[in-house]
């Protein structure tokens, strides 16, 4: 057998992904055993590598002994299916107008394309995740719902919002090791089924099961200050700060933010808002310092996130090796 040889680069590099490693010790020490809601937005499911990237993180969280709820959203998708049954999407304030015909698509797209497909993702990693919707064991009970806009009521069809959780499944789940991945079409006291935006259901269920973080996947920075003019991202707000921005905000991000403030305000520790077109998002986010996005906290936050502090560097810089010897090393 030929030996093979290892320059001082290559060890310097592998060596400086301890660094890596050990910044997520006192995240993983934060976060282990905890619930942690993930709302996986349509349009960031752009590809095959970004969504396997994605079960990935996912996967890697729940290995390391957090507790993983996947909520997938899948807007774009049902948009491209009635699109091809020749039915128009229309949306106000943020929300699908959903006929009884277009119900019938919603439930069909998420349930049976959007979140079999998470499902099977995941599960390529071994025996884990489980899907269900709104609609499984009575986990979500919706009301029917309008929007407002400047003043003016508008009836906008089979929408609902969760009006009551039974998150007694989703916690069996979590109980047996699995990873709930849940689609949100939900019924009513009555049994018919409406159309729950899936960032309004992760909220609702992130409050529910006492969830320590709602982390949201979407196809933006995070909320920018001032959309569309300008891409400065806002890093931190309040929720009192949030509340007062919410007339503003336009289209899906108005459902988002929502969500994000009902489950600050229900008790959830911080919610976050990342951008899922980069691979990796979900890890960055709860195993690093930095972080990425929009981070919404309770007004009364005392977990400044600087209070959990980086271990020491690990090892010492490698010495830049003498030329001569480059490349040679073993
Ligand atoms: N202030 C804002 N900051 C960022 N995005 C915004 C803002 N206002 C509206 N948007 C829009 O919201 C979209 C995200 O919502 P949505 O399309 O529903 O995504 P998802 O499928 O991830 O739920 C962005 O792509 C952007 O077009
Ligand atoms: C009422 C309402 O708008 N429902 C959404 C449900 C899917 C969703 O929320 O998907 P995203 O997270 O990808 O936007 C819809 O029909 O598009």
């Amino acid at each position: 057998m030929t030996p093979t040889t290892r320059s001082r680069e290559t060890a310097a590099r592998v060596i400086a992904k301890a660094e890596t490693l050990i910044e997520a010790l006192p995240w993983l020490e934060r976060y282990v055993g905890s619930v942690i809601v993930v709302k996986y937005g349509g349009n960031a499911m752009i590809n095959d590598g970004l969504k396997r990237a994605f079960a990935d993180d996912i996967v890697f969280l729940r290995r390391c002994g957090l507790k993983p709820v996947v909520v997938h959203g899948g807007g774009p998708q049902i948009s491209s299916m009635l699109g091809r049954l020749g039915i128009t999407s229309e949306f106000k304030g943020g929300l699908r107008v959903t006929s009884p015909e277009a119900m019938d698509v919603v439930r069909m797209v998420l349930v049976g394309q959007v979140g079999r497909e998470l499902v099977g993702l995941l599960n390529a990693h071994g025996p884990l995740a489980v899907g269900l919707s709104g609609e499984d064991a009575g986990l979500f009970t919706a009301t029917r719902r309008g929007v407002t806009i400047d003043g003016e009521e508008h009836d906008i069809g089979l929408v609902g919002e969760v009006t009551q959780v039974r998150p007694e499944t989703v916690l069996d789940l979590i109980d047996a090791g699995r990873i709930p991945v849940i689609a949100t079409v939900a019924p009513d006291e009555d049994g018919n089924v409406h159309n729950v935006n899936a960032d309004t259901a992760a909220g609702a269920l992130a409050v529910a099961l006492n969830a320590e973080r709602l982390v949201v996947l979407t196809d933006v920075e995070g909320l920018y200050a001032d959309w569309p003019a300008s891409s400065e991202v806002i890093a931190r707000i309040s929720s009192t700060e949030l509340k007062a921005l919410l007339p503003s905000l336009e289209a899906g991000m108005i459902p988002k933010m929502e969500a994000c403030l009902q489950a600050v305000q229900g008790g959830v520790d911080r919610a976050t808002i990342i951008d899922g077109r980069v691979p990796h998002s979900l890890l960055l986010e709860i195993f690093t310092s930095e972080g990425l996005g929009t981070m919404i906290v309770p007004d009364d936050d005392t977990q400044s996130v600087e209070r959990v502090e980086t271990p020491a560097p690990l090892v010492e810089p490698v010495e830049t090796p003498p030329a001569e010897s480059a490349g040679a090393d073993s």
